[in-house]
């Protein structure tokens, strides 16, 4: 059986499958007002590598929905790249790529103003590639930052690994992880620098699950958020929960048991199921209009899966998505899930209104200051 596509010009081709459209709205807790000065006081994630390593690829699949077959055609950056990812109170930070060319140390470039509000770093690595050359860049680096900025987290990723048989894999992690150690041993940094090692991919949701980590670690108020989902896990009958970025499906919090990568993979999966059903079914009169978002105050989702487990979705506010993973025995209490779920979600909005507050002034010192 085939299928034929209807060529119909109503069809709105600003939709990605499985990814809302970048120019959603639906934002309840971030203002316009202002925004293009708070844009600069946003927290920055820095990301460095050497050329090709896969830096501006990572960008765009996870911020932009570019399919990973489509960064084949990307070209090489000589240029630093700036986004801002502005989706909720929780992920909101602006993300520069440098081109793998840039050389810090070079006077033309002016590191302090690079490491001085930048909260991560992000050193990718292609582990399909030579090494040796990446790990000497990642010292001076990591180095350079953090005297100039100490609270700076550094992350690598090894990347490409889709390449890679799973031994080898392991043996890559370990050979880079101790490289890098020793390093920092030798110039005496080992006690001060600390760095975390994940293994990425485009070709899969292990970017995802890396930058999940990244951001997770930039959420200061992200221990609540953890003992919430504790609380409604241990309250309701269920085994996991996610609270879910849907724009990204990055997952800004999650309970204390160990994420299983296939858990995860099912809640995205879920995430993009909803995310089409509503763009095709969810948008108002004329499709043409955009105004009726396809993740809003009204979305929920459950899915029955056929080993008597239960996905089940809810909105919590402003792109932010509640993925729980239950037995279906235990959804027999839906109602008092449900309640539960309503005593998260105001804890949350509490959280915001919290965060709304700090920032603003935060905001309100920064004007005192200047004057
Ligand atoms: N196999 C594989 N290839 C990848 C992956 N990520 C990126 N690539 C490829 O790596 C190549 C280089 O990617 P870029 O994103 O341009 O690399 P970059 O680090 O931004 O390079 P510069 O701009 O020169 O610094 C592209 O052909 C990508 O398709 C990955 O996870 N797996």
């Amino acid at each position: 059986m085939s299928f034929n596509r209807v060529e119909d010009e109503s069809f709105n081709t600003n939709f990605d499958i499985g990814s809302l459209p970048k120019h959603y709205e639906y934002n309840p807790f971030v203002s316009d007002e202002d925004a293009e000065s708070e844009k600069e006081d946003l927290p920055r994630l820095v990301l460095m590598g050497l050329r090709g390593s896969g830096k501006t690829s990572i960008q765009k699949v996870v911020f932009q929905k570019m399919s990973p077959n489509e960064t084949l055609f990307i070209g090489s950056n000589n240029s630093m790249l700036k986004d801002v990812v502005n989706n909720s109170a929780f992920v909101n930070f602006q993300i520069c790529d440098f081109p793998g060319h840039f050389d810090f140390t070079d006077p033309e470039y002016e590191a302090e103003s690079i490491f001085q509000g930048c909260e991560s770093l992000i050193f990718v690595i292609d582990a399909q590639d030579a090494i040796a050359s990446a790990l000497n860049r990642l010292h001076s680096v990591v180095t350079k930052a953090y005297k100039v900025n100490n609270n700076i987290k550094f992350e690598v990723f090894i990347h490409k690994v889709d390449g890679l048989t799973e031994d080898t894999k392991m043996e890559t992690q370990r050979e880079i992880h101790q490289r890098a150690n020793d390093d920092l041993i030798d110039s005496g940094d080992e006690q001060k620098i600390y760095i975390s090692f994940h293994l990425t991919s485009i070709y899969d949701h292990s970017i995802f699950e890396a930058f999940s980590r990244v951001v997770q670690k930039m959420i200061p108020q992200y221990a609540t958020l953890e003992n919430f989902l504790n609380i409604i896990i241990s309250t309701s009958g269920i085994e996991k929960a996610f609270l879910f970025d849907v724009k990204t499906k990055i997952y800004v919090a999650t309970d204390s048991s160990p994420v299983d990568m296939q858990s995860y993979e099912l809640c995205c999966d879920m995430i993009d199921v909803v995310i089409d059903l509503s763009n095709i079914y969810g948008l108002g009169e004329d499709p043409g209009l955009m105004n009726d978002p396809a993740f809003d105050d009204q979305s929920s989702s459950l899915i029955k899966l056929n080993n008597g487990t239960i996905l089940y979705l809810r909105e919590v506010c402003s792109f932010l998505a509640l993925v729980c993973i239950l037995r279906e025995d235990n959804f027999e209490k839906q109602r008092i899930i449900d309640y539960n779920f309503m005593i998260l979600r105001k804890g949350i909005h509490r959280l915001f209104e919290l965060k709304e507050k700090e920032k603003e002034s935060f905001q309100f010192n920064k004007l005192l200051s200047l004057k």
